[in-house]
């Protein structure tokens, strides 16, 4: 178990920041996703942790070593890549005893730690075969496998189920999170697919431009997001632009009390914060496009001015296609310059509320 901590991190290419002024404290055994749009710096960011990428400035401290200018191989780091680099022409059992070869340990423990690794990512009977007979999950498998042989304290994952498809990739995440539990290893894991994020993450750190936006556990990132890029980076989101006059939002369906200066405001929420109830008002909004799920149906709704929203309702919603309706958020969060000015919590639930306490 260990910890790590990145303080005032930076990377220049040329002229250009790839990752600026970054800082991060990781505890024992806990797991970061690094959650981003593409170009944001997350690669950057673990590949100068695992030490294959060189800080502009700052320091990285593994529990409290400073570990800056240090190699990859005298780093306590195991890193996993999108694409494994697997050896070809060695079998899978060798694959995994080839780093543990290189630190000359004993046959009879290599051959225990193998034999340990295998059973831990699920190949125990994989050991003889070679990497190119491996399915693209088993071979996925196999590279974490090489990586936690060596006991790294941090394992440094990059996005390494991107090349699998859905079903896959869902089942791994949870083998990963499991392993990850179990051996209680300090982990960073670049994504940029918020749901990986969601699910496996203590902690999400949404990045943008080399910078952070957020830094928080998923379900604040969601609830209480802290920026309009986070709000709208993370689920699905409404986004309505308007102004405040005496503390109450100028837009006409959406009369709602903000209480901050007069100025331009930028209201958002979530599809099902959106409520939809039919109106003949003259400025009322149409419903466009209705899909139904099964669990619920989403209803596109265009505004009189083309902006166009997504509510969620009930599946048996009588809802039509060309029908005239007046939406209300139920609750909603208000933004100024991209900043979080505001926020309306509904009254939670019960059962939600004893979720939260838990
Ligand atoms: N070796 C390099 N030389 C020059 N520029 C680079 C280099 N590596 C990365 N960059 C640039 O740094 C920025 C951040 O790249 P990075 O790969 O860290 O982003 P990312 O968030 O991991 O993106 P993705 O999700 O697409 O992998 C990008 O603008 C990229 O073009």
């Amino acid at each position: 178990m260990a910890r790590l901590a990145i303080e005032g991190v930076s990377k220049l290419f040329g002229t250009s920041y790839a990752v600026r002024d970054f800082s991060l404290e990781v505890g024992d055994g806990e797991l970061v996703c690094l959650l981003g749009p593409s170009g944001s710096g997350k690669s950057t960011l673990l590949r100068m942790i695992g030490g294959f990428e060189r800080p502009s400035g700052g320091t990285i401290r593994i529990d409290a070593k400073d570990v800056t200018s240090l190699p990859p191989e005298r780093r306590p780091t195991g890193m996993v890549f999108q694409s494994h680099a697997l050896w070809t022409h060695m079998d899978v059992f060798n694959n995994i005893a080839f780093g543990l070869k290189l630190r000359r340990l004993p046959k009879s423990a290599i051959h225990e730690r193998v034999e340990s690794a295998l059973a831990l990512v699920g190949l125990a009977d994989y050991g003889r075969r070679m990497t190119t007979q491996l399915s693209g999950g088993q071979q996925q498998r196999l590279a974490l496998a090489r990586s936690l042989v060596l006991e790294p304290k941090i394992l440094l994952l990059d996005e390494p189920f991107a090349s699998l498809d859905q079903h896959l990739r869902e089942r791994l995440r949870e083998e990963v999170r499991d392993i990850q539990q179990r051996l209680g290893i300090t982990t960073l894991f670049v994504t940029h697919g918020q749901d990986e994020a969601l699910a496996l993450a203590d902690r999400i750190v949404v990045m943008r431009d080399g910078r952070t936006e957020q830094i928080a556990p998923p379900s604040t990132i969601y609830r209480q997001p802290q920026t309009a890029f986070v709000a709208g980076f993370i689920g699905s989101m409404n986004f309505v632009q308007s102004h405040t006059r005496n503390g109450v939002c100028g837009h006409p369906l959406f009369p709602l009390a903000i209480p901050i200066e007069d100025g331009p405001v930028t209201l958002a929420g979530r599809p099902e914060a959106l409520v939809i109830r039919p109106s003949d008002r003259a400025d009322a909004a149409t419903a466009h496009r209705i899909v139904d799920f099964g669990t619920h149906k989403m209803v596109d709704i265009d505004l009189v001015d083309g902006t166009r929203l997504k509510a969620m309702v009930a599946p048996d919603d009588r809802i039509r296609a060309g029908m005239k309706v007046e939406p209300s958020f139920a609750s909603f969060f208000a933004f100024r310059d991209s900043a979080l000015v505001h926020q309306s919590m509904p009254a939670k639930s019960d059962a939600e509320a004893e979720l939260l306490s838990v």
